[in-house]
C-alpha cells in the first residue's frame, strides 16, 4: 500500500497498539526550554524517576530572558528563578544545557536544525507550540504539555492517537515580494484558525519544492496557528545538503546509506491523504493581520473587511478584533501607521531572514517615528549575522541589533512593545497583549516588516525586487 509520510513515520515508531487506546509511540528527542520544563522535572523527582535518555534531551533558555548586552543579569526574578532552574535540572540529570555564551543558545526551533539535530524520519517534541517547525526535516514534530514531557522523560515514549493527514499544496508562481510567510498567512486565512485541528499537515508540490529548509521552516512553524498538531514536508536533496556538517549531523561516512534511510520516508506516490487543500498563489500579494488572531489577514493593497462581508458566526470575533485594534473595517491596510517593527522569532529570525531585511535597509534608515528591534534567533545567527556585517547594516540604519532570544515575540521578558504602540512583527501570533499589555500586533514577512520600518507605515516590499 502506497503511504504518506506521517504513516511511515508513524509505523517506524509504533511499540505498541492495543484496539480502543492510544498506541504507545517511540519519541526520538525532546527539547526542554525554561518556562514549560520545571514542573515535568518536579514530577520525575517526587516519584523518584530517572530520565530514561538524557542525551536524546536537550535544554536552552529562549523565553524569558533579557536581549541587551549584558543579559546574563536577569533582573526579573521569576524569570531569573526559570532559567537556574532549568540550569540545574539540566546539570543535575546529564541533560547537554546549552548556556549564554556556548554558541549554540538560542530559540529552541532555531537551534535544532542549526546544529543538525532535527533529521528527518525522528519524532520529537517540545513543551512548546511551535515545535512544528522541525516538520521542515521530514520529522514528526509537536508540543506537548507538561505531564506529556514527564512522559516522554521518563520512558522515551507517548501516548498517541493515529493521526489524521491533510495535504496542502501552494500552486502558481510565488510572486515578487512574496514570501514563504506570506503562503502560509495565506493559507491560515483560506482555512481558518481551527481548518487544521485534527490533523497534521504534509505541504507538498512544486512551490515547496523549490524551497530552502528556512523558508520550510516558517510554513511548517505556522501549522499550529490553524490548529493542526503539526506540519512536515517530505526530505529531498535541500534536506540532505542542509544538514551535511552542522555541529550533530551524522558523520559523512555514512551518509549515502542515510540518505537512502532518510528517503524512505518520503511520501509514495499515489498515496492518500484524509483530506486535501489548494492555496492559489498565482495573483498574491504581500499578507498582513489586521485582526486578533492569524487568521485576521489580508493582502497589504486590500481594505479591512467591512462588517457586512464577514460570515454570522465570525461577527463577534470581528467586532471585538477592529475594536481592540482600534481600526475599521473598510480602512487601507497601506494608510496604517506603525510605532514598531519586529525582526526575529522561531518563524523568521533566522539568517536567511536577517539577509533580506539587511539587503532592503541597506543605505536606508528607519523611519524617525518608528523602534525597529531586530533579534537573532541564536547565537548562530548572531555569529553568522555579524561574520556578514549585517549587523553594521541594521545599526546604521538606525535599528536595535540585540542578542538572541524569543524577545518581542511575547511580552514574557523585558521587551515589550507598549501599551498604544503599534507593531509591525515578523512573529507567528498576534492575540491579544501578546506583545506587550495594551500593545496592537500585525504580523507580516521579514520584508514586510522591514518595508513598513523605512516608511513609517504598512507598506508593501514589492519595489524592493
Ligand atoms: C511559552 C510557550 C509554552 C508558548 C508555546 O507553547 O507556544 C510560546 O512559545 C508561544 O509562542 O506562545
Ligand atoms: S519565538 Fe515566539 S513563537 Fe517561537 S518559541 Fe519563542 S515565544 Fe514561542
Amino acid at each position: 500500500m502506497n503511504k504518506n509520510i506521517v504513516e511511515k513515520i508513524w509505523d517506524a515508531h509504533l511499540i505498541n497498539e492495543t484496539p480502543g487506546q492510544s498506541s504507545v509511540c517511540a519519541i526520538d528527542f525532546a527539547f526542554l526550554h525554561e518556562v514549560t520544563s520545571a514542573q515535568a522535572f518536579q514530577t520525575l523527582k517526587e516519584r523518584n524517576i530517572e530520565i530514561m535518555f538524557p542525551h536524546q534531551c536537550i535544554a536552552t533558555i529562549d523565553h524569558s530572558i533579557p536581549t541587551r548586552k549584558n543579559r546574563t543579569e536577569i533582573y526579573d526574578s521569576a524569570a531569573k528563578n526559570q532559567v537556574e532552574l532549568l540550569r540545574q535540572n539540566a546539570k543535575n540529570n546529564a541533560i547537554p544545557f546549552y548556556d549564554f555564551e556556548s554558541g549554540y543558545q538560542g530559540i529552541v526551533h532555531v537551534i535544532g536544525p542549526e546544529l543538525g539535530i532535527t533529521q528527518p524520519g525522528m519524532t520529537l517534541i517540545c513543551g512548546d507550540s511551535h515545535t512544528a517547525t522541525h516538520g521542515a526535516f521530514g520529522t514528526l514534530a509537536f508540543g506537548v504539555g507538561t505531564s506529556e514531557l514527564s512522559h516522554v522523560l521518563a520512558s522515551g515514549c507517548l501516548l498517541l492517537n493515529k493521526p489524521k493527514v491533510m495535504k496542502v499544496e501552494f500552486c502558481g508562481k510565488m510572486q515578487k515580494g512574496v514570501f514563504a510567510k506570506d503562503l502560509i498567512m495565506k493559507l491560515i486565512a483560506q482555512i481558518g484558525i481551527g481548518g487544521g485541528t485534527g490533523f497534521i499537515i504534509e505541504y507538498t508540490g512544486k512551490v515547496i519544492q523549490e524551497m530552502s529548509m528556512e523558508e520550510r521552516m516558517t510554513i511548517c512553524n505556522m501549522s499550529i496557528e490553524c490548529g493542526a498538531k503539526a506540519g512536515l514536508i517530505s526530505p529531498d536533496t535541500t534536506t540532505y545538503q542542509y544538514l551535511l556538517q552542522r555541529p550533530f549531523a551524522p558523520s559523512e561516512d555514512h551518509w549515502e546509506n542515510l540518505v537512502n534511510y532518510w528517503n524512505s520516508f518520503k511520501s509514495d506516490e499515489n498515496c492518500e491523504y484524509d483530506t486535501e487543500v489548494i492555496v492559489n498563489i498565482q495573483e498574491m500579494e504581500p499578507m498582513v493581520t489586521w485582526g486578533t488572531n492569524p487568521a485576521q489577514a489580508i493582502e497589504i493593497s486590500k481594505e479591512i473587511p467591512e462588517q457586512t462581508e464577514i460570515s454570522q458566526n465570525e461577527k463577534i470575533m470581528y467586532e471585538k478584533a477592529l475594536d481592540y485594534m482600534n481600526l475599521k473595517g473598510g480602512m487601507k491596510m497601506g494608510d496604517i501607521p506603525i510605532d514598531w517593527a519586529f525582526i526575529g522569532s522561531c518563524t523568521n529570525g533566522r539568517i536567511e531572514d536577517l539577509r533580506i531585511c539587511a539587503k532592503i535597509i541597506q543605505n536606508k534608515k528607519v523611519h524617525p517615528s518608528v523602534t525597529l528591534f531586530i533579534v537573532p534567533g541564536s547565537e548562530g545567527v548572531m555569529q553568522q549575522a555579524k561574520k556578514e556585517g549585517l549587523d553594521k547594516i541594521f545599526i546604521d540604519a538606525g535599528a536595535d541589533f540585540r542578542m538572541p532570544g524569543c524577545s518581542l515575540c511575547l511580552g514574557m521578558n523585558d521587551d515589550k512593545v507598549p501599551a498604544g504602540k503599534r507593531c509591525i512583527s515578523s512573529t507567528n501570533r498576534n492575540f491579544v497583549g501578546r506583545q506587550g499589555t495594551g500593545s496592537f500586533t500585525h504580523l507580516a514577512s521579514p520584508a514586510t516588516v522591514i518595508a513598513s520600518a523605512i516608511e513609517g507605515k504598512i507598506s508593501s516590499p514589492k519595489k524592493y525586487f
